[in-house]
C-alpha cells in the first residue's frame, strides 16, 4: 500500500520507518532539511542499539501524497489546520487518513478543515530526532484508534509490527493519553528532566496525583467515562519510559513553541466551561509559557 506521512518529526519518521520495512511504499511530506537528508543517506532508524537504513520516498510538497491509502498525520498541534489544508485536495474518499497526535482536539480540527473523515490515534511512543533524517526510538510504539475505518487501518498497522489496538471508546483513550500528558509534560520540560529522575524528586509523585484528579474531575464534567487504573497507567509511564524527555521538553530544548495549549490548557479552558476548577493545569501551563518567552 501506498502509505504518506504528513509531517516527519520523530513520530511520522518512527512509524513511516515500521511501515516502510514491512514493505510498504512510504512517502515522507516534511522540511527541506529532512528531505536532503533522506534522500542523501535515507532514513535512519535508530533501534534497540543498531542503526537501520530505511528506503523511502521522501518531499517537501503535499502533493506527494496523491495515490496513498492511508495518510499518517503527525504534525504538532498549532499546525493541523495548516497542514490539513494543504493535503486536503490530494485526499480520495477511500483514504485512511490518520491524526498521530496529542491531545483531544486535532481529529475534529483536521476533519472541519479537511472535509475527510479522521481516525483518532492515540499514540504511545517515545522518539526523538537525533539529527535530520535520523530518528531515535526509545521505547513503546503501540497505537490506539477508533471510529470507521479502524479495523482496515489496524490490519495494516499490526501487519507491519505496529501493536495497534480498536478501541471501544476512543474518546476516553483520547482522554487518557491527555491526561497522561498533563501530567508529565509540563514538569518534564520546566524541570528539563525525563520521568525516571523526574519522579524520584521530592513531592512530583503527590503532584503528579494531585493533577490526575483535577484532570479527572474536568474529563468527568465534560461526560468522559475514564476507565479504572488511571492513576497507575500514568504512574507507569515513568517506569516504562524513564529515560524519555517528554515531547514539550523536547521543543523547549529545540527552541520551538510547545503544544501546551493542546495538552494542560485543553484541562484549563474545558474547566472554566464545566465550572471545574483547574489550578494546577494553570500553573503548569503558564509556567511553560513563562519559559518559551526565553526562546529566541
Ligand atoms: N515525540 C514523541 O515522543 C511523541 C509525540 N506525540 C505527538 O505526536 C505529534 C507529532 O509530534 P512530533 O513527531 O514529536 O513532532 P515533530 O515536531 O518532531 O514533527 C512534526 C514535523 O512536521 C513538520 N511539519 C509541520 N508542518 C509541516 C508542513 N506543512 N509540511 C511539511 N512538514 C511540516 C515539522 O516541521 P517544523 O518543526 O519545521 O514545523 C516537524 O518536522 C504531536 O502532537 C506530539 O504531541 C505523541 C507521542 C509521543
Ligand atoms: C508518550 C509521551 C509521554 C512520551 O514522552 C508523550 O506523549 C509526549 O512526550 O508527548
Amino acid at each position: 500500500m501506498k502509505i504518506a506521512v504528513m509531517g516527519a518529526g520523530a513520530v511520522g519518521c518512527y512509524y513511516g520507518a515500521m511501515l516502510a520495512r514491512a514493505g510498504h511504499e512510504v512517502v515522507l511530506i516534511g522540511r527541506p532539511a529532512l528531505v536532503e537528508a533522506v534522500q542523501a543517506n535515507g532514513l535512519i532508524l535508530e533501534m534497540g542499539g543498531e542503526s537501520h537504513v530505511i528506503a523511502v520516498e521522501v518531499s517537501d510538497d503535499p502533493a506527494a501524497i496523491a495515490g496513498a491509502g492511508m495518510v499518517l498525520f503527525c504534525v504538532k498541534s498549532s499546525d493541523t489546520e495548516d497542514a490539513g489544508r494543504q493535503i486536503a485536495p490530494y485526499l480520495s474518499d477511500d483514504t485512511l487518513l490518520l491524526s498521530l497526535q496529542n491531545g483531544v482536539s486535532n481529529p475534529e480540527r483536521l476533519q472541519a478543515v479537511t472535509g475527510h473523515a479522521v481516525i483518532p490515534t492515540v499514540v504511545y511512543v517515545a522518539s526523538a530526532m537525533a539529527g535530520p533524517g535520523v530518528v531515535r526510538h526509545e521505547g513503546r510504539g503501540d497505537l490506539a484508534i477508533g471510529g470507521p475505518g479502524s479495523d482496515a487501518a489496524a490490519e495494516v498497522l499490526n501487519g507491519a509490527g505496529v501493536e495497534t489496538v480498536v478501541s471501544p471508546d476512543i474518546i476516553a483513550a483520547q482522554w487518557v493519553k491527555l491526561i497522561l500528558n498533563c501530567a508529565y509534560n509540563a514538569l518534564s520540560a520546566v524541570a528539563d528532566m525525563p520521568y525516571g529522575p523526574l519522579v524520584a524528586q521530592d513531592g512530583i509523585p503527590e503532584l503528579l496525583e494531585d493533577n490526575v484528579a483535577e484532570c479527572r474531575a474536568v474529563a468527568e464534567a465534560a461526560g468522559v467515562a475514564l476507565p479504572d487504573g488511571l492513576l497507575d497507567n500514568v504512574r507507569g509511564i515513568a517506569k516504562a519510559m524513564p529515560g524519555q524527555y517528554s515531547s514539550t521538553a523536547q521543543d523547549l530544548r529545540r527552541g520551538r513553541m510547545t503544544e501546551i495549549d493542546f495538552l494542560n490548557g485543553e484541562i484549563v479552558r474545558k474547566g472554566r466551561e464545566l465550572g471545574v476548577p483547574t489550578p494546577i493545569n494553570k500553573t503548569l501551563t503558564a509556567l511553560v509559557k513563562l519559559a518559551e518567552t526565553k526562546l529566541g
